[in-house]
């Protein structure tokens, strides 16, 4: 097992600075798909990191009752939603989005699955898939050929065992996510302290993050950024190494201001700017 360390010098490689030509229209356009009653911050979080990291346009699709609580808390963000009050029930939209980003907050609703599979026929979008929607995909494991080379699935520790079974060492561990990663030819964010990027035989190893981040809805926000670069024509893999580098930077920023305990995830969204400006300093 060697890992390839995603460090600035990694990072660089892979960075796009900005076109002082582009405009919001080809900026990227993506769609985080998400939220139930109770969790429809995890969408507020996932829509606001994903504006933040810099794609043009976000819309959230989101259960009824949450149109006006992400309407309110953050106005850039367009929202569909769906017919039902408490969760979704039929994923369909008339936008043309560049990436699309689903699970956070979503429940596991029978209704909610069923609207997952359908959208899994007929999505052609670059995909990335977190939280209940894995463990959607755990209990419903034939969904996962239905998914395009180069899907990018987040899965913590538990929602990853939920996925490829118990390991019984750190090698097992490794050895089965990348069997998993072939088998569908998924890119793996193995979340963690530290986390791992698995892209068939290659794991990367990221270097920047903290025990800050061990706080309710950091993986939200992370999706969220991830979704974004993808929408502004990133490579999946490099969506992911990049999303992952910026998300865990954002903590170390803020570390020595806001200490371990009271770093939140809204502080992860607040600081993506200076970790992109970090980006741009020569040492
Ligand atoms: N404000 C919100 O609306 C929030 C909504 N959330 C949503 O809540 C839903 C449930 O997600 P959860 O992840 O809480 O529930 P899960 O049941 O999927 O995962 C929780 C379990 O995983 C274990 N676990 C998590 N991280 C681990 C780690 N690093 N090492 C070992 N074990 C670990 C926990 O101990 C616990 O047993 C998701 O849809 C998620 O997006 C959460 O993200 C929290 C914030
Ligand atoms: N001790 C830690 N050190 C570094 N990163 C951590 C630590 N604990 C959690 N994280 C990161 O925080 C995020 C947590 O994601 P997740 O468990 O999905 O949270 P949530 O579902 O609440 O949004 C992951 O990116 C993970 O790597
Ligand atoms: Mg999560």
């Amino acid at each position: 097992m060697n890992p390839i360390y995603i460090d600035k010098k990694e990072i660089l490689k892979r960075y796009k600075p900005i076109d002082k030509h582009t405009h919001k229209g080809i900026q990227g356009h993506a769609l985080l798909i998400g939220g139930s009653y109770g969790k429809i911050g995890a969408v507020c979080l996932s829509s606001k990191a994903a504006l933040k990291t810099g794609c043009g346009l976000v819309t959230a699709f989101i259960p009824k009752c949450g149109y006006e609580i992400v309407q309110i808390s953050i106005p850039e963000v367009m929202v569909l939603s769906d017919v039902q009050e408490k969760f979704i029930s039929n994923i369909t939209f008339d936008i043309v989005p560049q990436a699309i980003g689903i699970g956070p907050g979503i429940g596991q609703e029978q209704a909610t699955q069923k609207a997952f599979h359908e959208f899994l026929k007929s999505n052609k979008t670059p995909l990335v898939i977190d939280a209940d929607v894995l463990n959607i995909l755990s209990k419903n494991k034939e969904w996962l050929s239905l998914l395009s080379p180069k899907t990018i699935i987040t899965p913590h520790p538990k929602e990853l065992e939920r996925l490829i079974g118990k390991w019984n060492s750190e090698l097992e561990k490794f050895e089965k996510a990348m069997a998993f990663s072939k088998q569908y030819q998924l890119i793996i964010v193995m979340k963690g302290a530290p986390t791992h990027i698995i892209d068939g035989d290659t794991i990367y190893e990221n270097t920047t993050g903290n025990a800050a981040l061990a706080t309710a809805g950091s993986g939200d926000v992370l999706t969220g950024m991830i979704t974004s670069l993808l929408a502004q024509s990133y490579e999946p893999i490099n969506a992911a190494i990049l999303g992952v580098y910026l998300h865990g930077l954002t903590a170390d920023i803020a570390l020595p201001e806001t200490g371990y305990q009271s770093f939140i995830a809204s502080d992860v969204i607040a600081n993506i700017g200076k970790a992109y400006l970090s980006l741009e300093n020569k040492d």
